[in-house]
């Protein structure tokens, strides 16, 4: 089943598979809308290409030689399968930085999407992999593919808010959030993290923050902001609210560079959205930072 089918599918069912009480918030309603109706084909068709759907941008060098000459007729499919894989490059780098995991442990993926990390975590540590969302569209759609690829057993995702997880505590060897943190306050998000988080668990995230050096969040940051309805947190605020929640960073890696190329080749492509300009200057002028933070749970 294409994603354009899997679309229609979930579009026209009444309930979800995911069985989960709705948002709490007037905000959260509103996300979970904006996701419900999100259907850019930036996102359906790259994750056509291979089957792993993802709502993150990409990372590392383009690979020129396999795009080929711009003049060919198979150009633009070159480029969303190279856009696809630099996304898919960022998603791997976030699990390299889980730290060991065993079969039998238990992942959590805070805001999970349409789940394409959940599958990838899946498929590298053979472990159970739960997601949460605020879109019942997206979690159906997850479910759906897990379902599809017969790992229904061990990727599942829920409707549910990040922030009150139904997870016990001390639950799971290793959590993240990619790319879904600008959407909460980040001392309730990481002290969610923390108690559902094993002792010496790992919490990862991948995430655009405004730099404290450039001094408050630039234009192009508020444009940003108003584009996906989100609330970009400077740098510092991840650090901080880390520290006041026993999640203490083993490693803090500044991505803007490695993900300027995704930006650049993107804005050439047919599938632009009209937001490369805000990030490319953003990274440019140094107001905006693509980071990883991986955190010990002490
Ligand atoms: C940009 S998408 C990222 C999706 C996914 N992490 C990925 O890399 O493909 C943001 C996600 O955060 C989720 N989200 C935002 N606020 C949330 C909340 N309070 N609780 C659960 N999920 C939330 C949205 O529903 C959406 O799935
Ligand atoms: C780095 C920052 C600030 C991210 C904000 C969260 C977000 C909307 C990520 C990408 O989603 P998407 O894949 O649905 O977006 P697009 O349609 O632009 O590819
Ligand atoms: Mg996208």
């Amino acid at each position: 089943m294409t994603s354009t089918e899997l679309a229609a599918t979930v579009a026209t069912s009444t309930s979800n598979s995911a069985g989960t009480p709705a948002p709490a918030i007037p905000y959260q309603k509103d996300i979970a809308r904006y996701w419900d109706h999100e259907a850019r084909p930036v996102n359906l068709r790259l994750g056509d290409v291979d089957g792993l759907y993802h709502h993150h941008y990409g990372i590392g060098d383009v690979d020129h030689a396999a795009l080929g000459d711009a003049d060919d007729s198979a150009y633009e499919k070159k480029l969303i399968a190279e856009l696809h894989r630099l996304e898919s490059a960022q998603a791997e780098v976030l699990l390299d930085h889980l730290g060991p995991i065993e079969r039998g442990d238990m992942l959590v993926d805070a805001g999970c999407g349409r789940g394409g990390s959940m599958v990838m975590a899946h498929q590298r540590f053979g472990c159970n992999v739960q997601g949460v969302t605020l879109s019942a569209k997206q979690a159906d759609f997850a479910n759906q593919r897990a379902r599809e690829l017969s790992i229904d057993n061990h990727v599942h995702a829920r409707v549910c808010n990040m922030l009150g997880m139904p997870f016990e505590t001390g639950q799971a060897a290793a959590s993240w959030n990619n790319e879904s943190s600008m959407y909460v306050d980040l001392h309730d998000l990481f002290a969610e993290h923390s108690r559902i988080l094993a002792f010496g668990g790992r919490y990862v995230t991948i995430t655009g923050c405004w730099n404290p050096r450039y001094g408050q969040p630039s234009k192009w940051v508020s444009q940003i902001n108003a584009h996906f309805e989100c609330n970009i947190h400077s740098r510092r605020e991840y650090l901080r609210a880390m520290a006041d929640n026993r999640l203490v960073p083993q490693a803090v890696i500044d991505l803007t560079h490695a993900t300027l190329p995704y930006w650049k080749l993107r804005a050439t492509s047919s599938l632009v959205t009209g937001i490369e300009e805000a990030f490319i200057n953003s990274y440019q002028d140094g107001s905006f930072q693509y980071l990883l933070i991986a955190a010990d749970r002490i």
